[in-house]
């Protein structure tokens, strides 16, 4: 893997955090005319990807403003690669947490988990009602919630990020063809059979997603490697919840992944309202400190 400069133009790299399918991501600090440094996320595209797929990332990035999304600071190219400078995120995603908590045997506790959903919740409502500046619907769908895309802010705030699969059915953003573009485990039934995407086929992701944190396992075939077994367990979505898990929270479960739309949530408010209204009923809703001793609990104890 070929590293870059370790100047790049405004930034200067430090270390190199992961990669994905499109870019590869430098922690950095940006140097600013004037000011103190800061860090930065540089998402360098690699060599050899379209140019479009990451133009699509950095127009959708440009329209996007919630505390729930990460955040783009600039794009621009540098030695030839086209780079995206976004927040840093120092709590990692929370893949990562949930693997921590594996290794150590431990369990999220579920008002912990259930907040996470609920502030992803707040980003994706945003992102589904999203309009251009003369009000026309954008009508995205993000197509990729899963844990590896779920952020978290050294204070603890949870942020959705990496656009590259999100679709916008007005606008002509992302891939239109209804590829399922995700990634494989967290596709929702319509997504496996390359239909066209509606806010309903992202809450059935994070419908997974809570799933995993509030029962510790994945609810379709984790371990499956076949991408056609695997398709065909989430298009038959069968939820089997054990009795340990509350009785109203295993409704929402279920309801967030059942196959057919019309009984599924249909909106990102209406799912985190039935999860609000759960907190508040069982006494489960954690303060920021709360979430903030977690995370840097779990960071310190897995040695991350
Ligand atoms: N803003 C950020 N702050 C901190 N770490 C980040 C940030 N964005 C991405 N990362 C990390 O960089 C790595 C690569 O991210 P990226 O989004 O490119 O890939 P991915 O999600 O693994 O794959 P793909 O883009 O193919 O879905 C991951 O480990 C991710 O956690």
């Amino acid at each position: 893997m070929e590293f870059p400069s370790r100047r790049y133009g405004r930034y200067i790299i430090r270390s190199r955090v992961g990669e994905g399918g499109m870019a590869e991501v430098f922690l950095a600090d940006a140097i600013p005319p004037r000011g103190d440094k800061f860090s930065v996320a540089l998402k360098l595209m690699r060599k050899g990807v379209p140019l479009e797929a990451f133009a699509d990332e950095v127009d959708l990035m440009g329209l996007l403003d919630h505390p729930n999304l990460v955040r783009m600071l600039e794009s621009g190219e540098a030695f030839g690669r086209p780079y995206i400078a976004m927040e840093f995120l120092d709590g990692g995603d929370l893949k990562r947490l949930m693997d921590a908590h594996e290794t150590l045997k431990r369990r999220i506790p579920v008002g912990i988990a259930v907040h996470v959903c609920i502030e992803v919740l707040r980003a994706l409502s945003y992102f589904h009602q999203l309009r251009t500046r003369s009000g026309r619907p954008l009508e995205l769908v993000h197509g990729d919630v899963n844990p590896s895309n779920i952020f978290f802010s050294g204070e603890a705030d949870v942020k959705l990020g990496d656009f590259g699969v999100a679709k916008g059915s007005a606008a002509n953003i992302g891939p239109q063809d209804g590829v399922a573009a995700g990634k494989l485990h967290y596709l929702s039934p319509e997504q496996t059979l390359g239909e066209s995407l509606t806010p309903a086929s992202d809450l059935f992701s994070l419908g997974i997603v809570l799933h995993e944190l509030v029962v510790g396992t994945h609810p379709f075939l984790r371990n499956e490697t076949d991408d056609e077994v695997v398709m065909e367990a989430i298009r038959a979505a069968k939820v089997s919840l054990p009795d340990t898990v509350d009785k109203g929270l295993g409704q929402i479960i279920r309801k967030a992944l059942t196959p057919d739309l019309d009984s599924r949530y249909r909106t990102a408010g209406e799912f985190a309202g039935a999860l609000l209204t759960w907190t508040l009923d069982s006494g489960n809703s954690p303060s920021r400190e709360n979430v903030k001793s977690w995370l840097l609990k779990t960071l310190s104890y897995a040695g991350l």
